[in-house]
């Protein structure tokens, strides 16, 4: 797909500075803009197609009753005024207020009726880009900046709303009057009406030459718009980085150039526009000066009454704004096209996870990984291969492994963040892909070590992989997590937190996200080292309660430390992708070096603590109540 590669998110900078001409993503040639996007939108307008409907026929009307006053005009002064015919004026006059009123009526029905159509329209297709985006694996995320998305999700919208509550009824409004004026224009007195009617040959070159650059500006700036929200995004979640680090000059510096960037461009922008604008608006005014010089002529010489001169003008008056309007309409299409194009972009991505449609009736929770392999999409190589592991029902497997030796992507595999891309991994002899996500994700809950907490109540985050939880299981939940401290926040387990759960300790959002995916009382449980944070009583405790909820799930718990592969039956060794070694604990550390290596580090820090312990500041005094102790 095409569209996907357009938003590949660059390496990091090697610079000191940020360069700000280095786009956050790369241009997008490989779609062809065109109408279709825009047009494929039109699905979203028909659940309003009757407003629509109302709104271009209100329209119709405005126009002629706009069109209706000149003609007025022309009918009192050729008539009445030149008759003196008092009676005939009032009528007339009464007439033409009749028509002012309605025309006033018209147009406040068009504006009421659009604004609900139009909002409606766009809160349907945000809904849509919504799910997709939820939809979408993990791997789509990891490839497109997230300021990118929330510009699609926001500005473009706002965009396309614009377009179809203003610039496409005008756009059609305004040629539909050019056209109708012309009409009336040489059916009044053609000669002067094909002056107009040349005027109109450079108005259309005018927006033929420059739809192409409006339409390349119009892109560019939309895509710098989502560079400038990714930075400010970045910006505002790394704050806490940032100011430790003391690097806000580094950081202002890149947002300072793309925000320059981003206003060279909308200057480029106005540029074009404004000379495009002037044009549209100057070709009137010189057709107005033509068609006065041409007409008082033929007046003079009788071609002409006076009452069909002034009509004349008031016609040509009405043209002045829609034809000048006509300029930036025609900018307001090119955005919205280009919106378009940038929303078709995000709901045209394949979901490469496609949803399969079984269900497990009795779910025992076996879990299988055969011959698995998995490669990141852009990767060169694959970050796991050969993985063969059988974890029985009940059984708990930990997972250990150096620093980006694999585990989180193993364990991200299980309740499908991503897909296998070798093998395949089977839950009670049922390949995974085969069951229903909705139902696989009932059945795996995944414990992450950097919980995400929702600006949400402390309940509904802990409830969030099972709304109907009753308050006991809520209880039980959090006895298992030691998440006690939620029953101490102002209003419990109704207390807001804070957005992504800030107002927490790190530890705090470790054990509210463990005891989340306890409540799920799922098949599998995976633990991607999620009591890193803890102390170490906390996480004694956490422990000695996960012991009696994984005695019975199958588990699967990433560690680092010896204590948290005691929680396990099994132990797993990855290096270098793939499983080294399984066996249980006390057959890894005779059989493996690795894994001997890997928890040596662990026994080192212990007995570092213990000689601290004994021989450090108190330690005699301890040693002394040990003995008396024993
Ligand atoms: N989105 C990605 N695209 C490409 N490579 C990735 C991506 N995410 C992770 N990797 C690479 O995959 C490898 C495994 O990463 P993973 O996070 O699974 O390791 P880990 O064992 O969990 O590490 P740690 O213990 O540090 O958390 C690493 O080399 C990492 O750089």
């Amino acid at each position: 797909m095409p569209a996907a590669s357009t938003v590949i998110a660059s390496p990091p900078p090697t610079s000191s500075a940020p360069d700000p001409q280095r786009p956050l993503i790369a241009p997008a040639p490989a779609r062809k803009r065109d109408t279709t996007s825009l047009w494929r939108l039109r699905t979203y307008l028909y659940p309003y197609g009757a407003r629509y409907l109302i709104m271009a026929v209100a329209s119709v009307v405005g126009i002629g009753f706009s069109l209706l006053i000149p003609l007025l005009t022309q009918q009192v002064i050729d008539g009445p005024i030149s008759r003196s015919d008092q009676r005939g004026l009032l009528v007339l006059g009464v007439f033409a207020v009749g028509v002012g009123i309605a025309e006033a009526v018209v147009l406040f029905l068009r504006r009421w009726i659009v604004s609900r159509a139009n909002n409606g329209s766009e809160r349907l297709i945000r809904t849509d880009l919504y799910t997709k985006l939820q939809s979408l694996p993990m791997s789509f995320h990891g490839r497109w900046q997230s300021g990118q998305l929330l510009s699609r999700m926001m500005t473009d919208l706002s965009i396309i709303r614009r377009f179809l509550g203003f610039g496409m009824i005008f756009l059609v409004v305004n040629v539909l009057q050019i056209t109708v004026v012309l009409v009336l224009l040489l059916n009044l007195y053609w000669p002067l009406g094909l002056v107009v009617l040349a005027s109109i040959v450079p108005v259309a070159w005018l927006c033929l030459t420059n739809e192409k650059k409006l339409t390349r500006l119009s892109r560019k700036i939309q895509d710098e718009q989502g560079d400038v929200a990714s930075s400010v995004e970045e910006g505002i979640h790394g704050l806490r980085v940032i100011k430790s680090f003391g690097r806000f000059a580094h950081l202002y510096q890149g947002f300072a150039a793309r925000t320059g960037v981003l206003y060279e461009t909308s200057m480029d922008r106005v540029r074009v526009l404004s000379r495009f604008i002037t044009f549209l608006e100057v070709i009137p005014t010189c057709t107005m000066i033509l068609v006065l010089g041409f007409g008082a002529m033929a007046t003079a010489n009788g071609q002409l009454t006076l009452g069909t001169l002034v009509a004349f003008i008031q016609l040509l008056l009405s043209l002045i704004w829609p034809v000048a309007a006509l300029g930036f309409l025609l900018a307001m299409t090119q955005e919205a096209m280009t919106a378009a194009d940038r929303i078709a972009e995000v709901l045209d991505t394949e979901n490469v996870l496609v949803d399969g449609h079984g269900e497990i009736d009795q779910p025992r929770g076996h879990l299988r990984f055969e011959g698995v392999g998995f490669r990141f999409g852009d990767a060169d190589t694959d970050t796991l291969h050969g993985i063969d592991l059988d974890i029985a029902p009940g059984e708990t497997l930990a997972v250990v492994g150096g620093t980006g030796s694999g585990k989180t992507t193993l364990t991200a595999l299980v309740p499908r963040l991503v897909d296998v891309t070798a093998g395949r991994i089977t839950l009670d002899g049922v390949d995974i892909r085969d069951l229903r996500l909705r139902h696989l994700r009932t059945l795996v809950a995944t414990a992450f070590e950097d919980p995400t907490l929702f600006s949400m109540s402390a309940r509904e985050n802990l409830t969030l992989g099972r709304a109907d939880a009753t308050d006991a299981e809520i209880e039980e939940a959090i006895e298992v997590a030691q998440a006690h401290f939620v029953h101490d926040l102002p209003w419990g387990l109704d207390t807001r937190i804070g957005e992504q759960g800030m107002s927490l300790s790190g530890g705090q959002r470790q054990r509210l996200a463990l005891a989340r995916a306890v409540l799920v009382r799922p098949r599998v449980l995976v633990l991607d080292d999620t009591l890193s944070a803890l102390d170490i009583h906390t996480e004694a405790l956490v422990e000695e309660a996960l012991k009696r909820v994984l005695h019975d799930v199958t588990g699967i718990v990433v560690a680092h430390r010896a204590s948290t592969v005691m929680l396990a039956d099994r132990v797993a060794v990855l290096s270098g992708g793939t499983v080294v070694a399984t066996g249980t604990h006390t057959e890894l550390l005779r059989t493996s070096r690795e894994y001997r290596e890997l928890m040596s580090a662990e026994f080192d820090l212990e007995a570092e603590s213990d000689e601290l312990r004994d021989h450090g500041p108190g330690g005699a005094d301890r040693r002394a109540r040990a003995e008396v102790a024993r």
